[in-house]
């Protein structure tokens, strides 16, 4: 078991020393990962008042501890302040990604600890994970890490137990979940992945930082993270997201092409609502060289049919071409969606993401998790931006994403401590990248 002991002011960091995880065997981590599953499956359709801060009862542990270990070069003991180069650098952070073996992760730790997303001076430490199934591909990606000698990336550590990899983890990225097999209902999908954020939420909620801030990328990304938030009552609800961000570079791409001009002009894009073929790309509000879309794209006709279609099904059209879904731009979106949350955002603009709409100034449905334009001051934190225009097109639309969010969260209640799950979803309900 890895132990960590690093105080604010950079005391030292000591790691208990381990020879490389590939010299233990896979074995035994199988063996303590099924004992654990076995353990932890969440009860089927509970009955509880629906409550924000009440979380669906937490399920029956067999009390074995799984370990989470550091890995090879990083198990070393150091001292951060005894190392004059780092004296100017910040605390340490820990960041935890799941789906650490998948692809979208591939590019994105390296991205995390290049110091590309938060910064120069600062050191992080990686907690990846990963499941019985990866775990040997997990040790595969730290071994990359270690042969990349990136000086900011102080520790790594890999797991196949949240309770355990998401020790006092400040930043969460929830990246791993089951694709959908031929043949799987959406509802089928909306339940194993939910048990998997159920029980992510469930380790936040127990083992991170109070003020963890939570992104959720695996599929159905907006559903998972309402799961997610509802398990981990003791987390504010504003610190979940659900990624929405590639479909907003996607949206600034599609509008560049258009008008003709390079994407670093269009602006103030919100993608409303779901992360699904309904989601709403806004074209009334965007911006482009400080212009309204509408003035520099004088096409109704192809706003509101051919962009609007071509960002809702972006995914699928990649798949088709590449015979797998997005992962470099899904990572360089997420990294936008960390980086848009820890610098100020630039005066006048705005951001896209999913997040928790209770007291929402739209009107939109209180208690899902729906794509909205927010601000922030760079603190971790964001604000809902108020000064937006509707008219009777976005409107409509968003109600069709807001209906089709809300028929996913009575598919999941027996996951979010609703009740029943009753599931009615719409028929043409798909995520990108299902065409
Ligand atoms: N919100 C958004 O904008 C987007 C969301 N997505 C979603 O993100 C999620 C992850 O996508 P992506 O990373 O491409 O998916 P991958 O299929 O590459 O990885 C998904 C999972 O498969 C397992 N896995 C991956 N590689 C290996 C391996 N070599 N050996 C064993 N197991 C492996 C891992 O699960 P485990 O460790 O648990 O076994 C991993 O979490 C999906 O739900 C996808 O739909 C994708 C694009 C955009
Ligand atoms: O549908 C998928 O799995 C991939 C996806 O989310 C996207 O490309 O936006």
């Amino acid at each position: 078991m890895a132990v960590t002991d690093l105080s604010p002011n950079y005391a030292q960091s000591r790691l208990l020393k381990h020879g490389p995880a590939s010299s233990r065997s896979p074995a035994s981590y199988a063996n303590r990962f099924v004992d654990l599953r076995c353990g932890r499956r969440p009860r089927v359709c509970c009955s509880l008042a629906p409550d924000q801060v009440k979380a669906p009862p937490a399920p029956v542990t067999n009390g074995t501890a799984s370990k989470t270990e550091c890995y090879g070069v990083f198990c070393v003991t150091y001292d951060l302040k005894a190392e004059e180069e780092t004296k100017s650098w910040k605390r340490m952070i820990n960041v935890a990604v799941s789906g650490a073996a998948g692809m979208i992760s591939n590019h994105l730790l390296f991205k995390l600890a290049s110091g590309e997303v938060f910064g120069p001076d600062q050191p992080i430490a990686l907690k990846l994970l990963g499941s019985e199934k990866s775990f040997q591909a997990v040790e595969g990606v730290a071994m990359e890490l270690e042969d990349s000698l990136y000086p900011l990336l102080r520790e790594v550590s890999i797991g196949i137990d949240p309770y355990e990899v998401f020790q006092d983890a400040e930043w969460a990225l929830l990246i791993g979940a089951k694709p959908r097999g031929p043949g799987m209902e959406r509802a089928d999908l909306l339940d194993i992945n939910g048990q998997i954020f159920a029980e992510q939420g469930r380790a936040l909620n127990a083992v991170a930082s109070r003020n963890v801030k939570v992104i959720v990328v695996g599929n159905p990304c907006n559903t998972n993270a309402l799961i997610c938030l509802k398990n981990a009552p003791n987390i504010p609800a504003k610190n979940f997201h659900a990624l929405t961000r590639l479909d907003e570079n996607r949206a600034k791409c599609q509008l560049a092409l258009k008008a003709g001009v390079f994407y670093d002009k269009v602006s103030n894009v919100t993608i409303w609502g779901n992360h699904s073929t309904t989601q709403v790309p806004d074209f009334l509000n965007a911006k482009i060289d400080g212009k309204p879309v509408k003035e520099v794209i004088n096409d109704t006709k192809w706003l509101e049919e051919e962009f609007t279609e071509r960002v809702q099904k972006r995914g699928g059209e990649l798949i088709k071409k590449w015979g797998r879904s997005s992962a470099a731009s899904t990572a360089v979106s997420i990294v936008d969606a960390i980086k848009s949350l820890v610098n100020p955002t630039p005066k006048g603009d705005w951001f896209s993401s999913g997040v928790y709409t209770n007291g929402n100034p739209y009107g939109i449905s209180e208690d899902i998790v729906f794509s909205m334009p927010c601000r922030s001051e760079g603190n971790g934190d964001y604000e809902l931006v108020p000064d937006v225009i509707f008219d009777d097109f976005l409107r409509e639309r968003m109600k069709k994403t807001e209906a089709e969010l809300l028929a996913e969260r009575r598919c999941v209640g027996h996951l979010t401590g609703e009740g029943n799950a009753y599931c009615d979803l719409p028929e043409d309900t798909m995520l990108p990248g299902e065409q």
